[in-house]
């Protein structure tokens, strides 16, 4: 065998480990068990943690800004977790493109960012931007009324005072203007995210919107809903002075990847790319005519960004990736490392005890738990979701 052949089957047969290891470690980021773990660890820690929280109302008498600033790094443990799950367990990529200018004010002001709601797990690859830019605890979003009442993660963000909104401007215009008034105040660096489309994309609400856009005489988009503009500039105008930015976000997937969180926790690597462009609020009209055309003009230039992207496999200008930080898997660790130790003592009791009462108790919890937690990732399905934008007249219930 010459050594060009030689060489060749050395790195074939390394390169054969290799991919055996792989496929190893795939198959155990399969198993149940570990799901078991991880979910077991969020849950409880997640619970401990919204108890902690409503420890800290008594606080919020004493001085706001100090309960903001604990309940900011609370919920840093409950976030980051789902953070560590994306970054370090599944190992999916996560690469920015932006504008080298603008990078170094990225976490160092308040920001309003507005983001294509096209996948399952879109809100984790921005959580995972707001991590390394050290802004994950304080990240806040107008979400829908529906999900203040997730466990751990609903209850998480009413102590963050998240904006909820009912999807009916008639009654959103209010609360959501107070709500966004009470955070001008706000003493830790935030993005407020906007899903401007306000559901994900589906070929049903897709056609429907488009079938508004032409009746108002709109260019149809091929990649986005058309986007609703009473909300984004309601948050401009009471964020104007707060906030300093626009951070104008388009996220895709390469290789047409369909991301779960089901994949994430099945140790599924995926590969996001996120464009980025900072556009200062000034920019911005004050008028909501005005506003709602400029918003309908960033989102044809959002669709033009998506066409470059199918068509080269690229979004425009430079890739300037922050580097991934230690402490969410740190955090992660530490969790499993104070919860795992008690579940493996009771674990050990039960099967002493042998009391079949006990062990039938026990796994009746188990299976309720889990059941609860297959709902929670069912918030994040996009075949599970609501009807809002199905019907062109706004709908009463969401
Ligand atoms: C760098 C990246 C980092 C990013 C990460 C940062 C932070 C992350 C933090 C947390 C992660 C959070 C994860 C959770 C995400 C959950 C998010 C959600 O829940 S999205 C759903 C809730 N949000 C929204 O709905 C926002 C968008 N909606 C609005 O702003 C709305 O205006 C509203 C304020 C909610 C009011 O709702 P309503 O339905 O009454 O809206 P409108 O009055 O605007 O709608 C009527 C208006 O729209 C036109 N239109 C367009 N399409 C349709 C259609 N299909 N059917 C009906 N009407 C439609 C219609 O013609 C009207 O037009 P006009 O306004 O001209 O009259
Ligand atoms: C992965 C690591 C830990 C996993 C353990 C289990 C985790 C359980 C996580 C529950 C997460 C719940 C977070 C809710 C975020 C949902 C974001 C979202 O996208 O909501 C949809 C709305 O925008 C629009 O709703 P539709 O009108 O499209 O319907």
């Amino acid at each position: 065998m010459d050594p060009f052949q030689l060489e060749m089957q050395c790195v074939l047969s390394t390169g054969g480990e290799h991919s055996r290891k792989m496929g190893l470690l795939q198959l155990l980021k399969s198993q149940f068990i570990c799901h078991l773990i991880i979910c077991y660890v969020f849950l409880v820690s997640g619970l401990i943690i919204n108890l902690l929280q409503l420890c800290t109302l008594p606080l919020w008498l004493l001085s706001k800004q100090l309960a903001r600033r604990v309940n900011v790094r609370l919920a840093y443990c409950i976030s980051s977790q789902m953070v560590a799950a994306l970054e370090w367990w599944s190992g999916t990529e996560c690469t920015l493109y932006t504008d080298p200018e603008s990078y170094p004010l990225y976490g160092n002001e308040n920001a309003i960012v507005v983001m294509n709601h096209s996948f399952e797990i879109d809100f984790l690859c921005g959580w995972t931007f707001c991590e390394r830019f050290g802004v994950l605890g304080s990240s806040k979003v107008l979400a829908k009324k529906e999900l203040a009442y997730v466990p751990v993660i609903g209850w998480m963000w009413y102590f963050l005072e998240i904006v909820f909104c009912k999807r009916r401007w008639e009654e959103d215009r209010t609360t959501v203007a107070h709500s966004l008034q009470n955070l001008q105040d706000y003493p830790e660096n935030f993005w407020f995210l906007l899903f401007c489309e306000g559901t994900r994309l589906t070929p049903k609400k897709h056609q429907v919107s488009m079938q508004v856009a032409e009746s108002k005489g709109l260019p149809k988009l091929k990649y986005h809903l058309l986007p609703r503009t009473k909300g984004f500039w309601i948050t401009v105008q009471n964020l104007r002075g707060t906030a300093a930015a626009v951070y104008d976000s388009t996220l895709n997937f390469r290789n047409n990847e369909t991301p779960t969180l089901l994949g994430i926790l099945n140790g599924k690597k995926y590969h996001a790319d996120l464009y980025v462009r900072r556009i200062p609020l000034e920019l911005i009209p004050e008028d909501e005519a005005e506003c709602a055309a400029w918003l309908h003009k960033l989102y044809q230039e959002k669709d033009s960004f998506q066409e470059q992207y199918t068509q080269t496999g690229r979004f425009p200008g430079p890739i300037v990736s922050p580097p991934c930080r230690p402490w969410s898997l740190i955090n992660w660790l530490f969790w499993s490392c104070l919860l795992l130790y008690p579940l493996g003592l009771l674990l050990a009791q039960l099967i002493i005890s042998g009391s079949i009462l006990t062990i039938v108790t026990s796994v009746a919890l188990c299976s309720a738990a889990s059941l609860g937690v297959r709902w929670m990732i069912g918030q994040t399905e996009i075949d599970k979701g609501s009807n809002y934008g199905n019907k062109e007249v706004p709908l009463n219930n969401n």
